[in-house]
């Protein structure tokens, strides 16, 4: 675990589960600190940055006043890894906080360059200070603490998914529609999977992030055959700059999908603009049967991100290890079921090919509705705005009942669950009501529909976008 002690008298600590030695602080604020200016930080990150410009420059952010540099060494150390560059220039203050312990505190004082000038420090706004509120009234009434009962039901009902579809196999896998209803309850079993490992890769359910790791490889690789690492790496950044342009990984889907008129910049001259120009003129139609790839897709990343000689392999070699050893698993027991459970290759074929699609359906619309459609903004404009702020306008609730609140896997909370992504999914309801009356007095937008006018305004966006694009095309 990343939490070094609290004695100061340690000046080293190794992380057992990243196998990194940090520096802990040996003593206070140095005298004659470098005072940042807000230019100065905001001039370490003209343009999106890239890992090898990290490397050979100071990118700082600024955190409760002080400046940090996390070039150089810092995101081959980071165990969080790249999703910090997606801060560069910005008071990260809000993001530090959400992702992290209060123990990871103390290692700030390795990366710390200098203080903010005092004519540069804001005050915070009403904004703010009430957040600061509620983040403590949720820590004193027990909202960051899990039900291990209710999460150990959910798995149990979970697992379950997929013994039942191995039972309709094994009794009724020599016919079609047989074959048919097992991969329908396999896909439900990986949709609800995913979410499972959701929780505990958020570290929502122990307070020990080394339980909920591997909870997170025996339910997101074993059983889903998603590499963790690989979907951290794209869930972190997409929570740390949501709906932001260039920057949140969910929606660079181009050349297939776009989602805001940003994207349609340079459309006429993409590389693979013959493609982008078709896809995208024609994506509220292709949008639904493309979902049903997502998953399939997903799988191969996963794969692709945990390959022998993949160059994302070099930073724990143990939790490399064990992703791959559980990835090869899960292809081993799925592979295995259809393959003699059914009477020909034919036939675990249409089973293997539907449990993906029908799960890349499940899981993909339950994405799309959580932010597409909703307001995209560019990096200059995202920098502007408070980090809790741009959680809330880019997230759309979904109504709470019984059947959203199980079939999106309390996802349907998306704006509670980007704010507080370490609050344990049985508690985002009780959170719910005291951000909507925040939100209100603060005049937030904050937005909720039905699953089903949620998906529609996700087509409405996908058709104004392709209307733009044909324009486009045709000049
Ligand atoms: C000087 C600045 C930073 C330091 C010293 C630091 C340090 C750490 C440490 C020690 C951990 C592992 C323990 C824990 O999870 O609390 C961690 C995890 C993490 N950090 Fe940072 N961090 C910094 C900045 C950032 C920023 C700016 C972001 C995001 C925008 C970020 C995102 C994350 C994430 C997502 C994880 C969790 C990885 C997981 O779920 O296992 N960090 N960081």
């Amino acid at each position: 675990m990343c939490q070094p002690p609290n004695s100061k008298q340690n000046a080293r600590f190794t992380c057992s589960e990243h196998k990194v030695t940090i520096l802990l602080p040996t003593a206070a604020s140095p005298i004659g600190v470098r005072k940042f200016t807000w230019a100065e930080i905001q001039k370490s990150a003209p343009n999106k940055i890239d890992l090898a410009t990290a490397a050979a420059q100071p990118c700082y952010v600024a955190i409760h006043g002080k400046v940090y540099d996390l070039g150089g060494e810092f995101v081959s150390w980071h165990p969080g890894g790249a999703v910090a560059l997606s801060q560069i220039g910005n008071d990260a203050s809000a993001a530090f906080d959400v992702f992290h312990l209060a123990a990871t505190h103390e290692t700030l004082a390795n990366f710390y360059v200098g203080d903010l000038l005092e004519t540069e420090v804001k005050k915070p706004s009403a904004w703010a200070q009430d957040i600061a509120e509620l983040r403590d009234l949720m820590d004193k009434t027990g909202m960051y603490k899990s039900d291990k009962l209710w999460y150990l039901g959910k798995v149990a009902s979970t697992g379950s998914l997929a013994l039942l579809s191995i039972g309709i196999l094994y009794l009724w896998g020599h016919t079609l529609l047989g074959v048919l209803t097992a991969a329908t309850v396999m896909a439900f079993f990986f949709q609800q999977s995913g979410w499972l490992a959701h929780d505990f890769a958020h570290h929502q359910v122990f307070s020990n992030r080394l339980h909920n790791t591997y909870a997170a490889y025996i339910i997101g690789n074993l059983w889903q055959g998603f590499s963790v690492a690989w979907w951290k790496h794209k869930h972190s950044t997409h929570h740390s700059v949501p709906n932001v342009h260039e920057a949140d990984p969910d929606i660079d889907t181009l050349p297939f999908l776009a989602w805001s008129e940003y994207a349609l910049e340079g459309f006429a001259d993409l590389s693979d603009g013959a493609l982008a120009k078709f896809m995208v003129a024609y994506q509220p139609i292709i949008y639904f049967p493309l979902l049903s790839f997502a998953r399939l897709t997903w799988a191969i990343q996963s794969v692709l991100w945990n390959l022998p000689n993949s160059t994302k392999l070099a930073r724990f070699p143990t939790l490399n290890r064990i992703e791959q050893v559980a990835i090869l698993g899960h292809y081993t027991w799925y592979l295995g079921a259809a393959f003699t459970l059914t009477p020909n290759p034919l036939y675990a074929l249409i089973f293997l090919l539907s449990s993906q699609c029908i799960c890349g359906f499940l899981l993909a619309a339950v994405f799309s509705v959580n932010h597409n459609g909703m307001p995209v903004y560019t990096p200059e404009q995202s920098k502007n705005m408070d980090y809790y702020e741009l959680s809330i306008v880019t997230g759309r609730n979904v109504e709470p009942t019984m059947f959203n609140n199980w079939f999106t896997g309390g996802l349907n909370f998306q704006i509670e669950h980007h704010m507080f992504p370490t609050i344990p999914r049985h508690n985002l309801p009780r959170v719910q009501a005291l951000v909507e009356s925040l939100c209100k007095k603060h005049n937030v937008p904050y937005h909720t529909t039905s699953l089903m006018q949620g998906l529609a305004e996700v087509v409405g966006r996908l058709a104004s976008v392709a209307g733009k694009a044909r324009k486009i095309s045709k000049q």
